[in-house]
C-alpha cells in the first residue's frame, strides 16, 4: 500500500476489520482488538502515529521475560571510559561460520544517548545464514531501520510481510513483532535503531511539493497473519538489554489493521536526488532520506542521508565532499561501490566513524584525482554510500573498539597532502 503516513486499511479475511469504530463491543470473529502507539496519545495530530491490530488472540498473553544469553555483540552499551577524539573505519564484519540468525547475528557499532532517554540512534551490523526459526524479535528501544548490503531479507511482521535486496531499506516500527528470513542463504547489512522521534520526510522548503523521497514510493504491507499454536521464542530488546520469553502460538497473529504506524519499505532507486547545476558542492542535508528531528529546530536526533548514482555537473568546483569539521557527528556505510570522498579503504560492508569536529574529507588520492579533473558532465555510478548524522557523538561499543576489523592505519588517509605554496 503506497504512502507514507498514509492512514492505511487492511485485512486478510474479508469483514475482519470493524467498520465505524476501533473497539467494537464483540470484534469480528472474536478478533481482540489492540492500539499500538507510535506517539503520545496526544501529540499535534500531524505528529500523531497510531494504529489499530484485530489479532486471534491478545499480545498481552505472554509467561515474564528472564534475560536473553543467546548474544554478546548486540546491545552491550558502549566502550566505558573517555571517547578519543579520533576518525575511526571498519573493514566489513566476516560472515558467520557457524548457524546465526539475524538476531544472534547482529553486532552493535556505535550508539549515542540511552533508549530510556526517548533520545539517540545506534548503528548495528547485522551477519547472519539461518532464517529465524520459529522465533520473533521486538524491538520496544525503537524503531529499526534496515539497510541490506548483501543479500534479500523478509521481514515476516505482525503487520505483514516485507521483502527487501540490498539497494532497497525497510523500517519496523518500536513494538512490532517479527522474524527474519534469508531467500539468499547468507545476508549482511546494517541497522540504524531510532530510540528518538519517529522517522519522518524531512520538509522540502524551496525544493518545493515533490523530490527527494516522494511518499507514493513508501509501501506498507497488506495484512497477513499465520494461525500456528505451538512452542515460539519472543526476543525483546527493551531499555538497552535483550530479554526472551515463550509463547504459545506465533505472535504474527494480526488478521487485519489500520492506522498510520506501519511498516513500509522504500527502493533507493526512487530518490530524486537535487544538486548543484552550477557551482559548489552543497551541504549532504540535500540528500535527506529521513529525518527525526530533536528538540532543536533544524538540529536532527538523526538524519538518514545517502549517496546515490548521480551527474556531476558543477563547473570550477571540487566535486567530491569538501574538508570540514561538524557540529554533527556522521556515521557512515557503503552499499556498493565507491565513495567518492575516499579512493581507497571504504569498501562495501565497511563502516566509517567520524564524530563532531573531527577533522575529514577527502582523502590524499580523491584530493589529487578531483583537484586535476576535467570538469566535463560526469555520471557517479554504481554506487551507493549512505550516512547516518546525529547531534550526539557516537560512542563504538567494546566489541567495535577491539575487533580486528577496525582499521589501525586510518588516519593515514589524510597524510602526504602537498603544502600549499605562498609566491
Ligand atoms: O563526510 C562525508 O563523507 C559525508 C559528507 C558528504 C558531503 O557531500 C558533504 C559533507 C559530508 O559530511
Ligand atoms: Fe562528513
Amino acid at each position: 500500500m503506497s504512502g507514507f503516513g498514509s492512514h492505511f486499511a487492511t485485512e486478510a479475511v474479508a469483514g475482519a476489520l470493524p467498520e465505524g469504530r476501533n473497539s467494537p463491543q464483540r470484534p469480528p470473529f472474536g478478533l481482540y482488538a489492540e492500539q499500538l502507539s507510535g506517539t503520545a496519545f496526544t501529540a499535534p495530530r500531524a505528529e500523531n502515529r497510531r494504529s489499530w491490530l484485530y489479532r486471534l488472540r491478545p499480545s498481552a498473553e505472554h509467561a515474564p521475560f528472564g534475560p536473553y544469553p543467546g548474544t554478546a555483540l548486540f546491545a552491550p552499551g558502549a566502550a566505558s571510559g573517555p571517547l578519543a577524539p579520533n576518525r575511526l573505519r571498519w573493514d566489513p564484519l566476516d560472515l558467520p561460520d557457524t548457524p546465526t540468525d539475524l538476531i544472534d547475528g547482529m553486532a552493535t557499532m556505535v550508539a549515542n544517548r540511552h533508549p530510556e532517554d526517548l533520545d539517540g540512534v545506534a548503528v548495528h551490523i547485522y551477519r547472519a545464514n539461518r532464517d529465524m526459526e520459529r522465533r520473533f524479535f521486538v524491538d520496544a528501544d525503537g524503531e529499526l531501520l534496515f539497510i541490506p548490503q548483501q543479500g534479500r531479507l523478509v521481514l515476516l511482521t505482525e503487520m505483514g510481510r516485507i521483502d527487501i535486496a540490498p539497494g532497497e531499506i525497510a523500517l519496523v516500527p518500536r513494538g512490532v513483532r517479527f522474524r527474519a528470513l534469508l531467500p539468499d542463504g547468507e545476508a549482511r547489512g546494517y541497522v540504524t535503531e531510532n530510540h528518538g522521534s519517529l522517522f519522518r520526510l524531512p520538509e522540502l522548503g524551496p525544493i518545493g511539493s515533490n523530490g527527494l523521497a516522494n511518499p507514493r514510493d513508501l509501501l506498507a504491507p497488506q495484512a497477513a497473519y499465520e494461525d500456528e499454536d505451538g512452542r515460539f521464542e519472543l526476543v525483546q530488546k527493551y531499555l538497552g538489554s535483550l530479554w526472551t520469553t515463550m509463547l504459545d502460538h506465533s505472535p504474527l497473529d494480526v488478521v487485519a489493521w489500520h492506522g498510520n504506524l506501519a511498516p513500509w519499505k522504500y527502493d533507493l532507486a526512487h530518490f530524486n536526488t537535487i544538486g548543484s547545476i552550477s557551482f559548489d558542492h552543497p551541504d549532504p542535508s540535500i540528500f535527506t532520506v529521513l529525518t527525526s528531528p530533536s528538540d532543536v529546530p533544524g538540529r536532527a536526533n538523526a538524519d538518514f542521508v545517502i549517496f546515490p548514482p548521480r551527474w556531476m555537473v558543477a563547473e570550477d568546483t571540487f566535486r567530491p565532499p569538501w574538508f570540514h569539521r561538524n557540529v554533527m557527528s556522521e556515521c557512515m556505510g557503503l552499499i556498493k561501490g565507491a565513495y567518492d570522498a575516499k579512493a581507497e579503504g571504504f569498501v562495501p560492508g565497511g563502516l566509517s566513524l567520524h564524530n563532531l569536529m573531527a577533522g575529514h574529507g577527502p582523502d590524499v588520492a580523491s584530493w589529487q584525482a578531483a583537484s586535476e579533473a576535467e570538469l566535463k558532465p560526469h555520471k557517479l555510478d554504481g554506487t551507493l554510500a549512505f550516512m547516518v548524522e546525529s547531534c550526539w557523538p557516537f560512542r563504538p561499543t567494546a566489541f567495535a573498539l577491539e575487533t580486528s576489523a577496525l582499521q589501525k592505519d586510518y588516519d593515514n588517509a589524510w597524510g602526504g597532502f602537498p603544502k600549499a605554496l605562498i609566491p
